[in-house]
């Protein structure tokens, strides 16, 4: 099969576009973590998606080792921090983010006007600055006047204003690169809602994405339940997407991401797994990463998968879906790719190191060229089962990194690769 190679350019001339999980990496966005981190506590590091709280400054050494390993390979990091303070100097910009995020439904009617004015005189650094890290109540009252308000009043001085976004070191699941276009995604849960809007800001105002071109194949605010996470979307080549119909992602987000790629043109081939519903399977990519052509990383408690083949129908507004079963599940993979098989990657080991292993994020590596990888030190048996079969493994530490039960992957926004 051959598709016409639709592309996203800038007016400075890059070109956006992710056409594979594996082709060389050009580009990527990261978030350093920061004050927000300094925010989780054991009694509220549930609700934030935590499993434990962080050693921040060992956190950040860890992720300044993981951004010098894809400098070294002539990989551009960019800052998710950095490009929101940017993009918060266009009025354009901030308002789009500060009319969805200062809602008097939440923050009540007597603090509104307060938190909107303290909002509007701040400068992008410094807004993009609260809005990850959030602010509470003290730190709010060192900085205004208390207005006449039930909803700060009765806030105790430590209480969340606005609440942190610490998930924001997971660049993948709210924006990911598909093909020519960019899907600013709905998420599942909460606690990572408001990082849609800061990813919206950056890709319709800030200077490198404005008038890129690129399509958008979804904005998170208008999609509601539709939900779908990045992690969940693998870019497997060849006009193929495969996603996991995960905890996450809905097969309602799914059939409109679909639906989009095929009325541009962008995509022909979706396919959805069903997966598991649980929080150690979170996303398809905790259990399974294109490491080559033609071969995946794959946890082996996951098992085989039904899944469902998603191609254009006969109109723009139908799907032709035909469902596979489980034991499908590797040659649907292979076809989509035009392989007669695929090659898994499954580490021989007993069942308890292997889900040790795959709560370490031993399966989550990021591939940064055709069979070279990132990966989590601590996984020393994928990593040594990967060597042995050919893939290069550029190993990073995150002991304090992998409390938010993310790897290299789940870290990492790839938005240019090099076709192969
Ligand atoms: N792609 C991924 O699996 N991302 C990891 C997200 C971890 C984050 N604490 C979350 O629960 O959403």
């Amino acid at each position: 099969m051959t598709m016409t190679l639709n592309v996203a350019a800038t007016a400075s001339g890059t070109t956006y576009r992710v056409g594979s999980e594996v082709g060389p990496l050009r580009q990527v966005i990261l978030h350093r973590p920061g004050r927000e981190m300094m925010r989780l506590t054991p009694s509220n590091k549930d609700d934030l998606l935590f499993d434990d709280v962080l050693w921040v400054s060992q956190a950040q050494w860890e992720h300044d080792r993981f951004a010098q390993v894809l400098r070294d390979r002539d990989i551009e990091v960019l800052y998710l921090e950095e490009l929101l303070a940017e993009t918060l100097e266009n009025l354009s910009a901030r308002r789009h983010v500060l009319d969805r995020v200062l809602d008097e439904r939440i923050f009540g009617l007597g603090a509104i006007d307060a938190l909107r004015n303290h909002a509007d005189n701040l400068d992008g650094a410094a807004l993009a600055s609260v809005l990850i890290a959030g602010i509470t109540k003290g730190e709010l009252l060192e900085q205004i006047v208390e207005p006449d308000s039930v909803a700060l009043g009765t806030m105790r001085t430590d209480d969340f204003v606005l609440a942190p976004l610490p998930n924001h070191l997971f660049t993948r699941d709210t924006s990911c690169w598909i093909y020519d276009g960019v899907a600013i995604n709905s998420m599942r849960k909460v606690a990572r809602m408001r990082e849609t809007v800061n990813y919206e800001a950056i890709y319709r105002w800030h200077p490198r994405f404005a008038d890129g071109g690129q399509h958008v194949w979804s904005t998170g605010s208008d999609e509601g339940a539709a939900t779908v996470e990045g992690g969940d979307v693998l870019v497997i080549g060849n006009g193929a997407v495969l996603v996991g119909l995960s905890e996450r992602t809905s097969p309602q987000g799914v059939e409109r991401l679909a639906g989009r790629l095929f009325a541009e043109g962008s995509a022909e081939h979706v396919i959805a797994l069903e997966m598991p519903k649980a929080r150690a399977f979170m996303h398809l990519d905790t259990v399974m990463t294109m490491v080559d052509q033609g071969s995946f990383t794959k946890y082996a408690g996951l098992g085989m998968l039904p899944s469902l083949s998603i191609r254009p129908g006969r109109t723009p507004k139908e799907l032709s879906v035909t469902r596979h079963p489980a034991e499908d599940m590797h040659g649907v993979i292979a076809g989509a790719l035009g392989l007669a098989d695929i090659r898994i990657l499954t580490t021989p080991q007993d069942s308890h190191a292997a889900e040790r292993e795959q709560w370490d994020d031993a399966c989550n590596t990021l591939a940064v060229a055709p069979g070279v990888v990132v990966g989590y030190e601590r996984n020393v048996a994928t990593n040594t089962y990967l060597r042995s079969n050919g893939i290069e493994v550029l190993e990073v530490p995150g002991t304090e990194l992998g409390r938010g039960r993310g790897g290299p992957r789940c870290m990492s926004c790839p938005t240019i690769r090099e076709e192969i």
